[in-house]
């Protein structure tokens, strides 16, 4: 979880591939006209972000074994929605600063998020710090060592 540009897509694949887990793309399911939003610089409700957290829910709850999602999840009653799908779930906050967020999203080329939302991620983000089963790491550091962080973080049972 994390807003965007700060690593989701490229950690969780890796964190996939590492645990032999699942990946689920969170940004593929999506309305159309919320996609549509974000291309033209309108910054996703609470509303827009309802059903898409009802599909992630209910495709994390049809997995028995681990599975690994990509989703920004950047308000507690969000991540909260997912928990309730998925008893045990556990979150990795990738926690970036707004100009590093802002450099990586726009350098991204064909992409649908438009960087000039970026500041509308901060002013939704609800910091996850505190809350049961989420690890806090530094989203500049190197995919490999993030990769490491989680692997070994869940290996020992995934606490805060
Ligand atoms: N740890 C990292 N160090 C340096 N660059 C990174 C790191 N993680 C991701 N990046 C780069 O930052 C950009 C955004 O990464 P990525 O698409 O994985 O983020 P995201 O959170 O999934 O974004 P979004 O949700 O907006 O799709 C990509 O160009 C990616 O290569
Ligand atoms: O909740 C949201 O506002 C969205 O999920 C965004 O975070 C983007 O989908 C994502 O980061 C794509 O760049």
């Amino acid at each position: 979880m994390g807003v965007a540009g700060c690593g989701k897509s490229s950690l969780g694949a890796r964190c996939a591939d590492a645990l032999g887990w699942p990946l689920i793309e969170g940004d593929d399911f999506h309305a159309a006209e919320s996609v549509a939003k974000m291309r033209a610089g309108i910054a996703l409700t609470d509303a827009d972000r309802q059903g898409w957290l009802e599909r992630l829910a209910s495709m994390l709850s049809a997995h028995q074994g681990g599975v690994v999602l990509t989703c920004s999840a950047l308000r507690r009653r969000y991540r909260d929605q997912l928990r309730a799908a998925k008893p045990g779930l556990r979150f990795v906050f990738l926690d970036l600063d707004p100009a590093t967020a802002h450099l990586r999203v726009a350098s991204r080329g064909a992409h649908f998020f438009s960087p000039s939302l970026v500041a509308s991620q901060f002013a939704a983000l609800e910091s996850p710090v505190g809350e049961p089963g989420v690890l806090r790491v530094d989203a500049t550091q190197p995919l490999d060592a993030l990769t490491a962080q989680v692997v070994s973080w869940l290996a020992a049972g995934g606490r805060p």
